[in-house]
């Protein structure tokens, strides 16, 4: 039974046969279905290139939804809503076929004109595609449409504002849902309840208090199968400009007036106006780039980058990147936010690191006790919850300090995993709930941010690459970028919240 919060819907993905859709996209749906969030009002077209009978896409969901451990239960009835068109998104004529099933579908289903349109292609094919589903008649119901855009949007900022341009043609800033799948984590949803919820944080939430800010998203994997993407990408680009800088919006931003999608990306976007640009001679001194020579990661011997399919053998391409970044507020004056990110490091982990200030004296010096600092550490993957770092009194006669740690593990309050990203941010979709999506305000303003450190890192070459070993934490500049600080990297690696 459709209601608000299970809506009708019409979900049409280009590019099914793909790898994300496989992945990610079918096993989420399935997770919606299998919770009662998709009534039995939904239908789901599938295409791309390859001629695939309905039965033929319906047994490929069944097997990608079995390959993500899903239970049996209600797969071939969920299944039984997919259908498939073969079709060449650069071949005009044949979105009236696809505009011919969608109609059918919209009646048997009694969909009311919902369509979203999920483009989970390359995207060179996404404006190509918007423009078609306009001009031939695809959104042209009287539901609700929505265009989700897989990343990367754009290149730089001048590709990314061709392809909006592009894009608006056909659906409005409200209409186009921009993917940022961190947005869609557990935890980095709980950035924004952590500090706005408790009376503890908010306070002290500014550089009166903080020292400095460490977000750090480490990899084990390589560069894979993606060595072509990935030349062209980067580090920057790949994980920086998305998923790195909107993790410190969210934990620059000021408290939105209300939890509204608008004010919530409006203030985002307002910490990222207050971003200070690194640029010229600025980069190297703000900025390291790494890329990963040959190592030894679990008893295993790896290539380096160079040595990758489809990669250059003298890549100049960055396969991590740790930076510095100042936003020029009232807020946070002074308080420098370290970014870190690579592949093939020694761990996998999202954390971030919250540093206070000391407290202005040591009554407990006496006891040659050096206080440790307090910290908040956020975990955002594997392993999700909080750490609050503390100093307390070690049991004794003695008046000595102790570090204690307390833990709040998400898996431990709800007893099951949260769910995948792009669960929630599909369900988001439905629901017209566009706050964890991208606004274009901040995507160009992060693209401009992070244009002017390419710059200057593809006119100079790197010559120390391969500067990391596989297996460690990247190069050793990026260690000397806090030092310099009078700071260093607090460790992330970590695989229980009990133990760090
Ligand atoms: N895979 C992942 O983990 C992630 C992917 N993404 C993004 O998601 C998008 C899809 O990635 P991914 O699934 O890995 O890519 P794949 O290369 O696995 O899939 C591409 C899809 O596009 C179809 N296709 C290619 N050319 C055409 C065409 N001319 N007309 C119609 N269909 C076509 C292919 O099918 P066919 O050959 O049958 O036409 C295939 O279904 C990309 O934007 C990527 O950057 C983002 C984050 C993670
Ligand atoms: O967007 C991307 O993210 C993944 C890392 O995502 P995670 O959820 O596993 O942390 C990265 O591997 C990929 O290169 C990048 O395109």
């Amino acid at each position: 039974m459709k209601t608000s919060e299970t809506p009708a819907s019409l979900i049409m993905i280009f590019g099914a046969t793909g790898d994300l859709a496989k992945r990610k996209l079918f096993p989420s749906l399935y997770n919606l279905y299998q919770k009662g969030k998709l009534s039995e009002n939904f239908a789901v077209i599938g295409t791309a290139r390859r001629e695939w009978s309905h039965e033929t896409f319906q047994s490929h969901v069944y097997d990608s939804i079995k390959s993500a451990g899903g239970e049996n239960e209600g797969i071939d009835q969920f299944a039984s809503h997919f259908y498939y068109q073969a079709h060449d998104v650069t071949d005009s004529d044949s979105y009236l076929g696809l505009k011919k099933l969608a109609d059918q579908l919209d009646k048997k289903y009694e969909l009311e004109g919902n369509r979203i349109f999920y483009l989970s292609m390359a995207p060179e094919f996404f404006g190509t595609i918007a423009s078609h589903l306009k001009t031939d008649g695809l959104t042209d119901t009287k539901g609700y449409k929505r265009l989700i855009i897989e990343k990367p949007f754009g290149h730089n900022y001048p590709s990314a504002k061709e392809l909006n341009d592009q894009l608006r043609h056909s659906f409005s800033e409200e209409e186009i849902y921009r993917i940022d799948h961190y947005l869609g984590k557990a935890m980095v949803q709980n950035i924004q309840v952590i500090r706005f919820a408790n009376a503890l944080f908010e306070p002290l939430w500014n550089n009166r208090y903080i020292s400095n800010i460490q977000i750090t998203s480490s990899e084990v994997l390589g560069v894979e199968e993606r060595g072509g993407y990935y030349e062209k990408s980067g580090a920057l680009r790949d994980m920086v400009q998305n998923h790195m800088i909107q993790m410190a919006a969210l934990l620059a931003m000021e408290p939105p007036i209300n939890l509204s999608t608008e004010e919530v990306r409006s203030e985002k976007g307002r910490a990222l106006k207050s971003l200070r640009p690194v640029e010229g001679d600025e980069v190297e001194k703000n900025f390291v780039r790494g890329q990963y020579g040959k190592g030894t990661i679990d008893g295993k011997e790896l290539p380096g980058y160079r040595e990758e399919a489809n990669v250059d053998p003298a890549s100049n391409t960055e396969t991590f990147v740790a930076g510095k970044l100042l936003f020029d507020n009232f807020r946070w004056a002074g308080v420098p936010f370290y970014i870190r990110t690579g592949k093939r490091m020694s761990s996998k982990d999202t954390k971030i690191v919250v540093q206070f200030k000391d407290i202005p004296m040591n009554l407990y010096y006496k006891a040659k006790n050096e206080l440790a600092p307090n910290l908040l550490v956020i975990h955002i993957q594997p392993d999700e919850g909080i750490t609050l770092h503390l100093n307390a009194k070690r049991i004794g006669q003695e008046m000595e300090t102790t570090p204690v740690k307390l833990n709040f593990s998400n898996k431990g309050l709800h007893g099951m995993n949260t769910p995948e990203a792009y669960e929630k941010l599909m369900y988001d979709c439905m629901k017209g709930d566009a706050t964890n999506f991208t606004h274009w305000d901040e995507v160009s303003l992060s693209w401009k941010f992070i244009d002017n450190i390419s710059a200057v890192w593809e006119t100079k070459k790197a010559d120390d690459y391969p500067n990391y070993a596989s297996g460690t934490m990247g190069p050793k500049a990026s260690d000397e970028l806090l030092e310099k600080d009078g700071f260093f990297w607090w460790p992330v690696t970590s695989l229980d919240v009990k133990d760090y």
